[in-house]
């Protein structure tokens, strides 16, 4: 058997025993060595399918194809490899002894390997010790390219991870300014209606509906605003109230646009006083605003109207509609009364 396996060493073209450098990718031994090889080790048959080892088993073997064709196959997404006669793998379990194998080594068809174990390395370097260091050394360069491209695998599909990270991130900012802009009325940059809803959701969701205070605002005549002086002022009224309106909201209070000239406050406030606390404010406000002389605007153009405000405490068993009804009842007052004040709703006398 082993004659037969010598007779299988490569034959190579005159002038052309492999360099170092040169054959270290396709793992083919020299003539000299495979049949340096084929003296010392033993020769061993396969078969197609046959596992000879798989990945993490220790191994103190290493093999030499004579006859047929290997698989080894590195797992994930790394490239198998095939080899074929006089080509060599697990190497570094003859080198260094018990070394967990980097692949599944498979028999792809019938054939036979040459077989020599860790004890027999001694033997080789004795038996020729130059052809021996040149194996060496082609075999130490091949664990260092395998390693380098390894490196430069991982550093690529890092770089892949890195850039798949940072499209999500833009995603993920482009959604939460999309979100915000949903949310946001486009006049005021207040709250909308469906900000409102996302905001009161979320608060109860929290158990954070207690404690808190609802003002409904509704401008006096703004109908007449726009037809006197048209839209536009119109509009920079409506962003007047909406300034006022932002400079009382707190933390955790919320400031929305309703729709059309109906504003909301939902604020931090235990009892009527706190709540009609921040009502008032609006109005002194208002009024402070519509005495202050406007010498640069043509004509009488107005930056404000006067409000009509209906406020109640909300009730954290009950729901938005139970609130705005209450809050739109003591709105409805104020407008009866000739506007411009602020009526109160207790929720017994609404109910
Ligand atoms: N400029 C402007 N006007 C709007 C906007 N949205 C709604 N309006 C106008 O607001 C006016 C609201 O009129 P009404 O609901 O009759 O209210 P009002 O004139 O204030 O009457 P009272 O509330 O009874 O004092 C309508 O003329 C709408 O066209 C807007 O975004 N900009």
């Amino acid at each position: 058997m082993k004659r037969d396996i010598a007779a299988l060493a490569p034959r190579p073209e005159p002038g052309s025993e492999p360099t170092v450098t040169a054959d270290v990718a396709t793992a083919a031994l020299t003539r000299s060595e495979y049949e340096l090889f084929a003296r010392v080790g033993r020769a061993r048959r396969c078969y197609a399918g046959e596992t000879l080892f798989r990945r993490g088993d220790l191994g103190t073997t290493m093999y030499v194809v004579a006859r047929g064709a290997i698989e080894l196959d590195f797992g994930d997404d790394l490239i198998s490899k095939r080899l074929g006669p006089s080509e060599f793998f697990g190497e570094l379990g003859l080198l260094i002894g018990d070394h967990a194998r980097s692949a599944d080594a498979v028999a792809l068809a019938d054939g036979e390997l040459i077989e020599l174990r860790h004890e027999e390395f001694q033997r080789l370097v004795d038996s020729d010790p130059g052809l021996i260091s040149h194996f060496l050394r082609r075999a130490i360069m091949r664990v260092v390219l395998n390693e380098q491209g390894l490196i430069r695998r991982l550093r690529r599909r890092n770089q892949d991870l890195q850039s798949a990270l940072d499209s999500l991130r833009a995603t993920a900012h482009q959604l939460n300014q999309t979100e915000e802009l949903i949310r946001t009325d486009e006049l005021t940059g207040l709250y909308n209606r469906r900000g409102l809803a996302q905001h009161l959701h979320d608060r109860r969701r929290n158990g954070a509906l207690g404690g808190l205070g609802l003002v409904l605002i509704d401008c006096d005549r703004f109908k007449q605003v726009n037809d006197e002086h048209g839209h536009l002022v119109g509009d920079r009224v409506l962003q007047s109230v909406a300034s006022i309106l932002r400079s009382v909201v707190g933390d955790g209070d919320i400031a929305c646009r309703l729709g059309g000239d109906e504003f909301c406050l939902l604020v931090k406030a235990d009892n009527r006083e706190a709540v009609l606390g921040f009502a008032d404010f609006i109005t002194t406000t208002t009024r402070g605003l519509l005495q202050v002389p406007r010498h640069s605007e043509p004509g009488d153009v107005p930056l404000i109207c006067t409000l009509s405000l209906g406020a109640c405490l909300v009730d954290a068993d009950s729901d938005w509609n139970d609130w705005y009804a209450q809050a739109d009842m003591a709105l409805y007052r104020a407008k009866r009364l000739g506007g411009n004040r602020v009526e109160w709703q207790d929720a017994h006398v609404a109910a």
